[in-house]
């Protein structure tokens, strides 16, 4: 099904994208159009000066790319496919067109140029209609560009040098990406938003309609002006175009534009059902879908982590399908469906010279980045994927489900905990706490604190960074015994600095280590509020007792979410202490840890009489101080959390 009649239109057609971005893959396969991808070889070289406006000249380069594939591709098969689509984007400052940077200084360069001001960006789009003849290739070319202007804050040194260290600028006009880091500089956006991101799919539509449905009779006209086609397009949904290669379009009256005219000339009143079922339709439920299909978008992403693609890639990208699917002793087609399915998802690009990894997938999804989640994809998959497809039974029976997804008893529960299994685990834990633990450590003012006991801390990456920030800090891992043992294998420089150490023991059962400030982090989901009473109870009468009398400060007891990404959680931060609601589980302060019965993630803390932990720093300027953007992180982070702690109490 697809929204706009006119992409209707294209889908019996062959048509082939020629570009290798894939933001435009996105959007337009986004927008229900089917396409085959073939980046285009043109060198993006023309004379820029020889151009009388920016615009120009990215049309022109459109068109380039899109009549080299045509051309390519009709010498290859002396066939040509129907439509070839080009785009190219540009960002405009004056008369200075910027393109995408070339290494880390070019990209400075880029960003300077924009900071605190505004620029225009220019895409230029040029659709190919193609047609082979006794082996000769006729090509009708329709082209036009959108402008969008963009206003960039003012931003430090530091900032955009943070920035073109994430990778990000480096394949993006202009250097930034606005759909992702990049929208963090960008202070205020006129036009088409998508246009900035590579393809103005508005103005395409109508380009569409414009070539498809030339104007009709004055007297069947509708008037409807808006950005997806004239309502006086909707009678022709259902027509079967075959897959030639004629060209639709034609100013002389195509073949496109007889069809819809002899359609709309037969029924004028088939004509207005058509336009009274197309109005009372109800909104597309994009949000609905995603959410049906997001595990099939897991699951690709896990199979993907499984197999070491990203490592291949890697190491050796880019590499064609066939010698991807060689390396991984896989089969040739199954492959080549996976890579383009990354390709879809962005995990990975497709350029002539095959598959390679994007930045974002290079920096997390290779074995041995530093910053790799690959713990936290082989976990999720191997255990987390299990124990959700029995969400169902968990909600029916109110019972955990991890056992039954191992399928063993109670009693054999603690046997099948092997050794892999729990390093499976520590795996995922350290991964995701390399993210988030230096957010974490540096959100609060904890230098009044002498020593802190991080509780179930695994691998020791929050107390190492607890230490690093707080010169005067002794921080103590405790965990079980069995996680303690595997944990050396986690430190690079030794596991024992001289201000941490790990002690095994079981927080249920086990004497807590004496601290000033006990940390639970990512713990509080794991357990029914009978249990977590049991262990907050147990803190609160091995906090300190002279601490807990005289300081006016609060111990703190936080956890970390899931997803947190580095400046939501500052935000969330913030927001909590500026204005901590009582309903507030998830980070919450109190001075005397929890005297009387609690509940954990709905009424935690007590009531907040006391002063809150005083956010250590002002949220990064990367951060944007628009209040609806924290209440945007702080509302996302709350449902985030409301639905981990659900389901994990409910699963577990
Ligand atoms: O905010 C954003 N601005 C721009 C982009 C991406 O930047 C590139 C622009 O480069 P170009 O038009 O030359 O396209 P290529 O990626 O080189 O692919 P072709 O094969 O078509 O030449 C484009 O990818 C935009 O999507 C962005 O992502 N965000």
């Amino acid at each position: 099904m697809v929204l706009c009649p006119v992409i209707g239109k294209l889908q019996h057609k062959h048509v082939v994208l020629a570009s290798a971005s894939p933001r435009r893959q996105e959007i337009l396969s986004n927008a229900g159009l089917r396409f085959e991808v073939v980046p285009s070889r043109f060198k993006e070289k023309l004379h820029k000066a020889s151009f009388a406006t920016p615009y120009a000249y990215a049309v022109e380069t459109a068109k380039q790319k899109a009549l080299e594939v045509a051309g390519r591709m009709h010498q290859k098969d002396l066939r040509a496919p129907d439509v070839v689509i080009g785009a190219d984007t540009i960002v405009a400052v004056g008369a200075t067109i910027l393109e995408k940077p070339v290494d880390k200084q070019d990209a400075y360069r880029m960003l300077s140029r924009l900071n605190g001001k505004e620029h225009s960006v220019f895409t230029g789009v040029a659709i190919v209609h193609c047609c082979s003849k006794d082996g000769r290739l006729d090509t009708e070319v329709s082209e036009f560009y959108e402008e969008t202007t963009v206003t960039f804050s003012e931003l430090s040194e530091e900032l955009l040098w943070e920035y073109i260290n994430s990778g990000e600028p480096m394949d993006k006009a202009g250097g930034y990406g606005i759909q992702a880091l990049g929208g963090m500089l960008v202070e205020n956006v006129h036009g088409d938003f998508l246009n900035v991101v590579g393809f103005p799919l508005n103005h395409f539509c109508k380009e569409l309609a414009r070539l498809y449905y030339p104007p009709r009779p004055e007297g069947l006209r509708r008037v409807k002006h808006d950005s997806i086609p004239a309502v006086d397009t909707f009678e022709n949904l259902s027509d079967t175009e075959g897959g030639g290669s004629d060209p639709g379009p034609s100013a002389e009256g195509g073949r496109g534009g007889e069809e819809a005219d002899g359609d709309r000339s037969q029924a004028p009143g088939a004509l207005d059902a058509a336009l009274n079922g197309a109005e009372s339709r109800p909104p597309f439920p994009t949000g609905l879908l995603e959410l049906m299909d997001g595990f099939k978008a897991s699951k690709v992403l896990f199979t993907a982590c499984k197999l070491k693609l990203f490592d291949v890639l890697k190491d050796q990208g880019p590499l064609k399908a066939v010698d991807v699917a060689r390396k991984l002793d896989a089969c040739a087609g199954g492959t080549e469906q996976l890579l383009d399915v990354c390709v879809a998802l962005g995990l990975l690009e497709k350029t002539h010279r095959g598959y390679s990894n994007t930045a974002v997938t290079t920096l997390h999804l290779v074995s041995d980045a530093e910053h790799s989640l690959l713990g936290l994809a082989e976990y999720n998959d191997a255990h987390v994927w299990g124990v959700f497809t029995r969400l169902g039974l968990a909600v029916r029976e109110g019972a955990g489900q991890a056992r039954g997804a191992l399928g063993v008893t109670e009693e054999e529960e603690h046997l099948s905990q092997s050794r892999e299994m729990t390093l499976q685990f520590m795996r995922a834990m350290h991964s995701l706490s390399k993210l988030t633990a230096h957010h974490v450590a540096t959100a609060f003012d904890l230098s009044r604190f002498t020593s802190a006991c991080d509780l179930g801390g695994c691998t020791g990456i929050l107390a190492r960074e607890l230490a690093r920030e707080y010169p005067h800090l002794q921080v103590t891992v405790f965990d079980l015994p069995e996680v303690i043992e595997l944990s050396g294998g986690f430190q690079r420089g030794g596991r024992q600095t001289e201000r941490i150490r790990f002690v095994p023991g079981d927080f249920f059962k086990d004497n807590l280590p004496e601290a000033d400030l006990y940390v639970l982090s990512r713990i509080l989901q794991d357990w029914p509020d009978d249990r977590l009473h049991k262990l907050l109870s147990r803190i609160s009468s091995g906090c300190k007792p002279a601490l807990r009398k005289t300081t006016p400060v609060p111990d703190l007891l936080f956890r970390t979410k899931a997803r947190a990404r580095a400046e939501s959680m500052r935000a969330v931060l913030q927001e909590v202490t500026v204005w901590p609601p009582p309903s507030w589980g998830p980070v919450s302060c109190s001075r005397d840890l929890f005297p009387g019965p609690v509940r954990p993630s709905t009424t935690a803390a007590p009531p907040l009489g006391s002063e809150p932990c005083k956010l250590r720093r002002a949220p990064p300027s990367g951060v944007p101080k628009r209040p609806f953007l924290f209440f945007f992180f702080f509302y996302l982070n709350l449902c985030i959390l409301f639905l981990e702690y659900s389901c994990f109490t409910m699963l577990y």
